[in-house]
């Protein structure tokens, strides 16, 4: 699938949305990308996961033992990548504010996961969910994403794949410029 593929996908989903949106990492931008809507077609959220997984080097995903999520964002497509890679996929929750398994869910130790997320801007959520693969005894072998936008100003200790580039301004609170301070303000994702 190329960019502009996948681009459509968004596009025929709505979830390419305009305004003035918080986002988890608290930074505000005029964008946002609503990957719940894109994935509320099933048959859509399977070919993005299909087009994923065929993203990830061969010698990768021949390794991964389990695919992790981080809730809210990361359940659907997580799913959806056990799906596409032949794995089950297990989610972590943060009600408390940390994440962790729940529900029965757990990882043998020196389990090998890849962590799958919806999307990655300052990768604050990613870092953390693979924090939390790590505390419960499995190995992360790579963070994977349908969208990056990040701008490559993120770094991590594992390879990271994403399905899609884009890359939109965000702001700290004390930068946001005055035509997007003068729109409402709406905070989408669960983070308290
Ligand atoms: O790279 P970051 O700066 O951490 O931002 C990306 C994260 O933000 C969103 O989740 P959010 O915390 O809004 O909650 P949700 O998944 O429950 O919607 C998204 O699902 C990613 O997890
Ligand atoms: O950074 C975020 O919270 C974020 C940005 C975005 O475009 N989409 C999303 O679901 N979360
Ligand atoms: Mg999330």
């Amino acid at each position: 699938m190329t960019e502009e593929e996948v681009l459509s996908e968004f596009r025929a989903s709505e979830a390419l949305l305009e305004g003035h949106f918080k986002l988890s990492s608290g930074r505000h931008s005029a964008h946002y990308l609503q990957c719940a809507r894109v994935l509320m077609d099933p048959m859509r959220a399977s070919r993005l996961a299909a087009a994923l997984a065929a993203k990830l080097p061969r010698e990768l995903r021949a390794e991964i033992d389990t695919v992790v999520s981080p809730a809210m964002g990361g359940i659907i497509i997580g799913h959806e990548m056990g799906r596409a890679l032949g794995k089950e996929a297990m989610f972590l929750e943060r009600p408390d504010g940390t994440f962790g398994f729940r529900r029965g869910f757990g990882l043998k130790p020196g389990e090998k996961v890849i962590v799958v997320e919806d999307v990655v801007t300052t990768g604050l959520s990613s870092k953390e969910a693979m924090k939390a693969v790590e505390n419960a005894g499995g190995e992360v072998l790579a963070l994977v994403s349908i969208v990056n936008r990040s701008g490559g100003d993120v770094e991590f200790d594992v390879p990271y794949h994403a399905l899609v580039e884009i890359t939109f301004p965000t702001y700290a609170e004390d930068e946001i410029p005055a035509e997007l301070a003068a729109v409402p303000v709406t905070k989408p994702g669960s983070r308290k």
